[in-house]
Order: structure tokens, then C-alpha cells, then sequence
């Protein structure tokens, strides 16, 4: 479903991501890790199609990924806006409504009715439906990701992008929200790809794990390099030690991009 090949991303002199080249079948969930700043966030971006690749090629069924967001795309950031004037149920049908083609984005009469089951039907797949007259100030942490979620999927996506999307959240939260979107995977048998900097969750929630990591790097260039998939994992067959060897990688390469950071 997803190939990329040979993929490159710089900003200006910067390379964040250096040959990348990957397969995903449709209905896997991967786990993105990896030090912050490794261009875990920008190949999420390049698959909902708001950033451009540097060089090499990233396909969807085989052809370029669309350089814009579509309806097969769907995404949920760690902190995300909504409408504070609008109430939940509000805010699910304005995300409905400017996905329509025409000038304001608006929906009348029976679209506008439909929107509103589309929402309501979606806001009780995400266990929100008592929340619905809310705005978005009475809400908790995880009902707001719940809000996110329900946003992204109303365009049926194939694919759903996940950008730590937990990562505020307290831990019993954080299970619900962990359950919550292990059944909507499966559910609408999605393919999802997740960012998160707990290597725990990335086990917990894949089916494969990627590490970003750079495979070379010059303490006095740290720019000169970007990162590659170091470790792509099947996750079930992955042994304590291989996870030890994961963490000690990377809190190598988080402690030398400190230590330059120090030095400049
Ligand atoms: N629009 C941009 N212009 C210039 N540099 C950018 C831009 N977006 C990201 N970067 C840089 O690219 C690198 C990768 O950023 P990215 O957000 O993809 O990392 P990340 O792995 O998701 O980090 P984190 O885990 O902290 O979210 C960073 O050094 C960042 O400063």
C-alpha cells in the first residue's frame, strides 16, 4: 500500500531523513520511535502529503502520494485546534462540512441532517456521545484526543497518522486511549502509522516498529546527516535484549545531540 524508495528530506543544508526504503501492507500499525527532532513528525507529514520529499519516491498503491491532505488520510496531533466556540457535536460537523467542495464550506438541509448523524454516529464510536453539547474547554485531555480521533476518521481514511498523540495524557487514560484505538483499527481496518517516544507503547500498539536513528554521524556536522530506519521490527519476535540494545541506541544519540547543542 505504502513504498517508499530511496526517500531523502532536507531543509536547506539540513538532511532530517536519508534513504529511506520501506514496504507497508494495507492493515499493518506501525510504531515510528526515535530522539526528538529525527524526522519522525516530518515522514508523518509526507504521507498526509503537507511536506515534500527532498529526493526518491514515496507511493500509495503505487502511485505518488498527493501533495495535500484527502479524505483516505486522516491525522491526530498531540496538541490540536478545534473551534473553542463551537461544541463538540459542532466542531466533528464543521470538520464534515469544509471537507465539501464549495465556497464556505457550509452545509444546508438534508447534507446538513446527514452531517450531523455522520457526526453523532461517530462521536458514540469514540465514547464521546454523552459530550456532545460540550465545548472544548469543558473538556478532559483524553476527550479531546477522543474529539481528535473522531475528526479524522469522519472522512473514512484508510490510512490514520497518529503524532504521539497520547503523550500528554496521564497513564489510565492513556490505556483507555490505547484500547480506543486498537478498536478502530481493527474495526475499519485501518492501516495506521504512529509517532511515540515510549518504545513501550510502540511494542505494546504495533504490529512493526521502526527506530529513526542516524547511521552516521559527525559530532561536528550534526546537520550533515539525517536519519534512516535503523531497526524495523516485526513486533511479537522481538526479544528483551534487542529492546535494550534500542534504548541504549538511542539515548546514545540523544546524549551526542545534546552534548553539541552544550558545545554551540
Ligand atoms: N518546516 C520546517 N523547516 C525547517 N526545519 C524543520 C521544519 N520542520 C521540521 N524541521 C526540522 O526537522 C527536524 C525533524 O523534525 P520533526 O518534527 O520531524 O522531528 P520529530 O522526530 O518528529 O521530533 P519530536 O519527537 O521532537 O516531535 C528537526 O530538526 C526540525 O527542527
Amino acid at each position: 500500500m505504502i513504498e517508499a524508495r530511496n526517500l531523502w528530506k532536507k531543509y536547506g543544508d539540513k538532511v532530517v531523513l536519508e534513504r529511506i526504503s520501506v514496504q507497508v501492507e494495507e492493515g499493518e500499525f506501525v510504531t515510528l520511535v526515535g530522539t526528538s527532532g529525527c524526522g519522525k513528525s516530518t515522514f508523518l507529514k509526507m504521507l498526509l502529503g503537507t511536506e515534500t520529499l527532498t529526493r526518491g519516491e514515496l507511493l500509495l498503491d503505487g502511485s505518488p502520494v498527493p501533495g495535500e491532505p484527502g479524505p483516505d488520510r486522516g491525522i491526530v496531533f498531540q496538541q490540536y485546534s478545534v473551534f473553542p466556540h463551537m461544541t463538540v457535536l459542532e466542531n466533528v460537523m464543521a470538520a464534515r462540512g469544509f471537507a465539501r467542495p464549495g465556497l464556505t464550506g457550509l452545509l444546508f438541509g438534508a447534507a446538513r441532517r446527514q452531517a450531523r448523524e455522520e457526526a453523532l454516529a461517530m462521536l458514540k464510536e469514540v465514547g464521546l456521545e454523552h459530550a456532545s453539547a460540550l465545548y472544548p474547554a469543558e473538556l478532559s485531555g483524553g476527550m479531546r484526543q477522543r474529539l481528535a480521533i473522531a475528526q479524522a476518521l469522519l472522512g473514512r481514511p484508510r490510512i490514520l497518522l497518529l503524532d504521539e498523540p497520547f503523550g500528554a495524557l496521564d497513564p489510565g487514560i492513556r490505556a483507555d486511549m490505547h484500547e480506543l484505538v486498537l478498536r478502530l483499527w481493527r474495526e475499519y481496518k485501518l492501516t495506521v502509522f504512529m509517532v511515540t517516544h515510549d518504545l513501550k507503547e510502540g511494542f505494546y500498539l504495533g504490529t512493526r516498529l521502526w527506530v529513526f536513528d542516524k547511521v552516521r554521524h559527525d559530532p561536528q556536522a550534526p546537520d550533515a546527516y539525517g536519519a534512516s530506519i535503523t531497526y524495523d521490527l516485526p513486533v511479537g519476535q522481538v526479544d528483551r535484549s534487542t529492546l535494550d540494545e534500542i534504548d541504549r541506541d538511542l539515548t546514545l544519540t540523544a546524549k551526542e545531540t545534546e552534548k553539541h547543542y552544550e558545545n554551540h
